[in-house]
């Protein structure tokens, strides 16, 4: 079988030849138009889909604990591509005259830094260029380029420094900011320990520097950059929750999928190795019809769990068997489901078995060849447009029966906001599709895929949903068990 890859993680233009390719020849609507159908064609080229790392700024006041706080993370993050980058690299080299009088230079003050050059090596890792980090020696004075460090691109970049939150636009650059919060007696404790013991120096021109410089700089300009911060951590390196934390964090973040960054509205749910091995089931030819519907169930009982997690709310109080309030919330009660014929009421069970006594309604959509659809049956609740819709459909292709279905539902008179669709996976052509049609409606699905063949068939995927659930498929149990010499 060959297969054309329509769309990965490609380029831009990639991805716009692919999408006008795929689905606006012989879109057959019949009178339910996408809103922004024509917008989408254009608009996307506008979007800047190349990955970016995720970068983590961490100040604070010297010897607070940032390099040690940024180890750690380093540490806990071991399975990611992360590089630190110093404030320090970036120290202008002194003149002649200003190393005679180094006593008088003011380390800690904003333009001791080159942050032109900061600025710049940061802009190359973002575009995905690696960078020469001058390596600074404190014994010296001097940012030695001959023995500079080779930085490559990352997932995630670490800044530290005392001033790396004083320019606005290398503050603009971080996704996260961390301010690591020490008491001073301590900084000034661990600075005479570093300074005399690592840096050689005299214990009197450290207490020196502290009082002309380095304190009255803290206070002008490291404090309050505090503000900006996103992150206070007292104590630094002992503060193992607040470190464990902001990991955990990191790792969501950089677990998203791309588009999630894109569309606001779509949750892709967290992958976990539990949810990689039931797609690993399902996706996989050789699984028999048992396993297959065994393992789809349970991934779309935990979309269609996700998915609620997404519905309206109110406050409710409940008294206990103890005698106790508890304050917790009530379900929204005025929703239903929608099947797409014939894949998605393989979702109904799930959907009820949440909700106790939902309605739910059902669509047809014909498939035309391979690229027009065409509505031929629709069975909805009289009062759809005042519920939440939790629409179901296995997987989200080229986006064209979704279109037509969410453009029903609209029809109908149900808000786009009130509509959420359910499926288990997605390809990112239908992504855009639904996203750019229809931005308020809510896409949960449990993975994203590369992209469609020239069949428009999801890749990887696992092929006709229905067929391998509904057991109508030519490889049939009883097939696979004669191959398999039963
Ligand atoms: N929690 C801690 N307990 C004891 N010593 C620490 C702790 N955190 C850092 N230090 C020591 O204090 C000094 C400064 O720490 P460092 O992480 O380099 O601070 P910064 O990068 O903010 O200047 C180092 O010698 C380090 O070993
Ligand atoms: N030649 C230099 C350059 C800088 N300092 C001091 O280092 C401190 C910043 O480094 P941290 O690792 O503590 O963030 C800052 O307070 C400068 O005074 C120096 O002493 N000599
Ligand atoms: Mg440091």
């Amino acid at each position: 079988m060959h297969r054309s890859y329509h769309m990965g993680s490609k380029s831009v233009e990639d991805m716009i030849e692919a999408l006008s390719g795929v689905h606006f020849s012989g879109f057959h609507m019949k009178g339910l138009e996408p809103r922004n159908a024509e917008k989408l064609t254009t608009s996307l080229g506008a979007q800047n889909v190349h990955k970016q790392p995720f970068v983590i700024g961490v100040a604070g006041g010297a010897a607070s604990g940032k390099t040690t706080v940024c180890d750690m993370i380093i540490q806990q993050l071991h399975d990611q591509r992360v590089v630190l980058v110093n404030q320090d690299s970036f120290y202008h080299n002194l003149t002649e005259e200003e190393l005679a009088r180094v006593h008088e230079y003011n380390f800690d003050h904003p333009d001791a830094f080159d942050t032109e050059k900061l600025l710049d090596s940061m802009e190359n890792l973002r575009l995905d260029r690696a960078v020469d980090i001058p390596n600074y020696d404190f014994r010296s004075y001097k940012n030695n380029v001959f023995a500079a460090r080779r930085v490559n691109p990352s997932d995630v970049i670490i800044l530290e420094g005392i001033l790396i939150f004083h320019d606005p636009r290398v503050r603009e650059l971080m996704n996260m900011k961390i301010f690591v919060d020490t008491d001073a007696d301590v900084r000034l404790a661990r600075r005479i320990k570093r300074d005399t013991v690592e840096k050689g120096r005299d214990i009197g021109a450290v207490l020196d520097q502290y009082s002309k410089f380095v304190k009255p700089a803290f206070d002008d300009f490291i404090l309050p950059t505090k503000k900006y911060a996103d992150i206070i951590i007292p104590r630094g390196g002992d503060n193992h929750v607040a470190i464990d934390l902001i990991v955990q964090h990191i790792r969501t973040k950089l677990g998203q999928h791309e588009l999630c960054k894109i569309y606001p509205n779509l949750y892709v749910i967290q992958s976990t190795f539990q949810i990689r091995g039931m797609h690993t089931l399902i996706r996989d030819s050789q699984t028999t019809k048992h396993d297959f519907v065994f393992y789809a169930d349970r991934l779309i009982r935990l979309v269609v769990e996700h998915g609620l997690g997404h519905l309206p709310f109110t406050e409710k109080q409940v008294i206990t068997p103890t005698g106790s309030v508890y304050t917790g919330v009530d379900f929204c009660k005025r929703l239903c489901g929608v099947s797409v014929i014939r894949s998605g009421e393989s979702m109904e069970n799930a959907l009820r078995a949440c909700c106790k006594g939902i309605k739910i309604g059902k669509i047809l959509i014909h498939r035309e060849g391979d690229n027009g659809q065409q509505l031929i049956y629709e069975k909805l609740p009289q009062d759809i447009s005042e519920r939440h819709v939790l629409l179901l459909d296995p997987i989200l292709g080229t986006g064209n029966s979704a279109v037509q279905a969410i453009s029903l539902l609209i029809k109908k008179g149900v808000p786009e906001s009130n509509i959420i669709f359910l499926n288990l996976i997605s390809a990112p052509q239908g992504v855009h599709v639904v996203c750019k049609s229809f931005p308020r409606v809510k896409i949960v699905t449990s993975e994203i895929d590369i992209g469609l063949n020239e069949d428009f068939r999801v890749v990887p995927g696992m092929g006709e949903f229905g067929d391998r659930y509904f057991g109508t498929d030519d490889d049939d149990d009883s097939q696979q068990l004669a191959d398999q010499g039963y």
